[in-house]
């Protein structure tokens, strides 16, 4: 059988949400480890003023492809961008476009998607939905299609606890949903989303369920692989580790414990907190295509589902990723921290809401009104708030336990030459945790926040200070209610003055022992 690069030799492939955090990461790793990839066409939609063409110049010079440019300056000869919007009727692709598409494309990976957690339905089900069954529509046109690869989510069947390589039953049917959305107006819809979605806890995730069911309707003419990956994390290997370019999931959470302004978040200790490394499921991905294209014949026509998860194989939980994240930023702080990163998660409601008052909205609003008196905007109180909007929508992840069967992930290794398994790496028993947290955190830093490594000695100082600032401050807080109490209490000043002649006392026995020794 041909390895994994010579398969993909020659061939044009169709990558959608190749401008995303995933879309960037196999478009790099298929022109690094395939360079006889003949053409990626990139589905691009035009964005924020700039055409398609100009946002995939500027993807291009992502440090990301840094590495391709060393190995081949002209890479950008090989990408074809096509302009798509894909909830848009046909997607949005010309006609001239489309006769070009069904001509050549060989293999498609699906990668758009609104992850937003908050989308409303509407859009979430135009885009998860509907815009995958417009690519599967376009995809049965190809003439030379031979593999079909769609990326949902591990999360898609978060509302049972064992989660099996297979497509459960969908919640709705989805064009029933369709049809009786279309006519309904946006206000109705959102009074009935909550109803619509049950027990799972988003729209993204209820659209990611309805679209694998799209997509596995289609699998009778089309080779199918579903990747379902868990909390995709910051590159563990490749490009470089510790890669990252989003807030999204635990980067944005990382981040704002490293800058010291989230203190506490409700999270389970115990619970394996699943994250995956963005190499992993793009080594996976890749090797799924290549796997579903040549076994194309031996295949019951069925989509294979490949759960790409970590913790049944090499499981580590919230509580050590806190203990690594908050060590690591200590050792590497960011830059102008608000506070000294000191963040505990705790399962508790109760203690939550009080850390929060007392951690997050008291120094909010002291700094905020630390800000109005030098004649600044006050700004922090409206930072948490966004932040705790945040956070209250990734908690019903980091509260609980799944278990993911990922036999089909083991099964694809067991296809691959020892060469392979190296160039597409997605054995997760390898993964050292601490380390890869480190690179993470590190990760956060140079790529997220663009800080330069080299003014860690004064983000420490700054650390140092904030230090001295509390400690100062504590101390004066002390001093004042205790001043308070002396004032007004006789029980209060009896006790200081115990206290004192006690301090007396044994400094007095502590001198006149040392006197007699010597
Ligand atoms: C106590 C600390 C110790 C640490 C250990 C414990 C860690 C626990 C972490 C738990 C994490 C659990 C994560 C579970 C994730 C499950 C994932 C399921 C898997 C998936 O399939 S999909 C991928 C996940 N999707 C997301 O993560 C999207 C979530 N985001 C949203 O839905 C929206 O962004 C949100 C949060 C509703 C905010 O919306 P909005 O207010 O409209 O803001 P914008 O999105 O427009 O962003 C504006 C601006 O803010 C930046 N941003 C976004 N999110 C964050 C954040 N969390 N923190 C900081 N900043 C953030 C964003 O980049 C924008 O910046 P610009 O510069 O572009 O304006
Ligand atoms: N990140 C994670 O933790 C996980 C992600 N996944 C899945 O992986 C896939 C990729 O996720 P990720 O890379 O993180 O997501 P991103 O949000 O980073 O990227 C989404 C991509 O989809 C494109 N897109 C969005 N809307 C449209 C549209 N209307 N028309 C055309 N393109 C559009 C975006 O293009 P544009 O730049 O124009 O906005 C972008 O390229 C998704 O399917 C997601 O469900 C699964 C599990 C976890």
């Amino acid at each position: 059988m041909a390895s994994i690069a010579d398969y993909y030799a020659g061939k044009n492939v169709l990558i959608t949400g190749a401008t995303g955090f995933m879309g960037k990461v196999l478009v790099e790793k298929l022109l690094r480890s395939c360079p006889k990839v003949r053409t990626l066409y990139l589905l691009v939609r035009p964005k924020a003023g700039q055409s398609m063409q100009e946002r995939v110049s500027d993807m291009m010079k992502c440090k990301v492809f840094d590495r391709v440019r060393e190995d081949n300056p002209d890479f950008h000869q090989k990408i074809v961008p096509i302009s798509s919007e894909l909830t848009q009727p046909a997607l949005a692709i010309s006609p001239e476009d489309v006769e070009r598409l069904t001509s050549c494309v060989n293999i498609i990976f699906h990668c758009a998607a609104t992850i937003r957690f908050d989308e409303p339905l509407k859009h979430a089900l135009q885009l998860n939905v509907i815009g995958t069954q417009q690519l599967l529509n376009l995809a049965q046109q190809m003439h030379h299609l031979q593999a079909f690869i769609h990326i949902s989510t591990a999360y898609a069947n978060c509302n049972r606890r064992h989660i099996d390589e297979i497509i459960y039953p969908p919640p709705v049917e989805p064009k029933k949903l369709i049809d009786s959305l279309e006519w309904m107006e946006d206000s109705i819809v959102r009074d009935i989303t909550p109803r619509l979605i049950g027990e799972r806890p988003n729209t993204y995730t209820y659209t990611k369920a309805l679209a694998e069911c799209v997509v596995q309707k289609e699998s009778s003419k089309l080779n199918i692989g579903i990747i379902r990956p868990s909390i995709v994390g910051a590159s563990w290997q490749e490009p470089f580790p510790g890669w990252i370019d989003n807030f999204n999931g635990p980067s944005g959470v990382f981040i704002a414990a490293g800058k010291g302004i989230l203190r506490t978040m409700r999270a389970n200790n115990d619970a394996v907190a699943d994250l995956i490394p963005v190499d992993v499921v793009i080594n996976l991905t890749l090797a799924a295509g290549w796997y579903t294209a040549v076994h194309r014949l031996t295949f019951p026509p069925a989509a294979l589902v490949y759960n790409c998860t970590t913790g049944g194989i090499n499981p580590f939980h919230w509580g050590e990723i806190e203990h690594h994240v908050m060590s690591s930023f200590k050792r590497n702080p960011l830059e102008q921290a608000f506070r000294r990163p000191n963040a505990n998660i705790t399962s508790n409601y109760l203690m939550n809401q009080y850390w929060i008052l007392v951690s997050h909205k008291f120094p909010a609003l002291i700094y905020d009104l630390y800000l109005r008196l030098s004649g600044q905007k006050p700004q922090m109180m409206r930072i948490f708030n966004r932040l705790h909007k945040a956070i209250g929508l990734l908690e019903y992840f980091s509260s609980q336990d799944w278990e993911w069967n990922s036999e089909n992930m083991n099964m694809l290794m067991s296809h691959l030459s020892p060469e392979d398994r190296k160039t597409f790496n997605f054995d997760v028993r390898q993964l050292n945790w601490p380390e890869y947290i480190d690179n993470y955190c590190i990760g956060t830093k140079k790529y997220v926040l663009n800080e330069d490594m080299s003014d860690i000695p004064v983000a420490r100082q700054h650390l140092r200070k904030l230090r001295n600032i509390r400690y100062t401050f504590n101390t004066l807080l002390l001093v004042f209610i205790w001043r308070v109490f002396i004032a007004r209490s006789q029980m209060a000043r009896n006790i200081w003055y115990f206290v004192v002649s006690l301090c007396f006392k044994f400094l007095s026995y502590f001198r006149a022992s040392s006197t007699l020794t010597n």
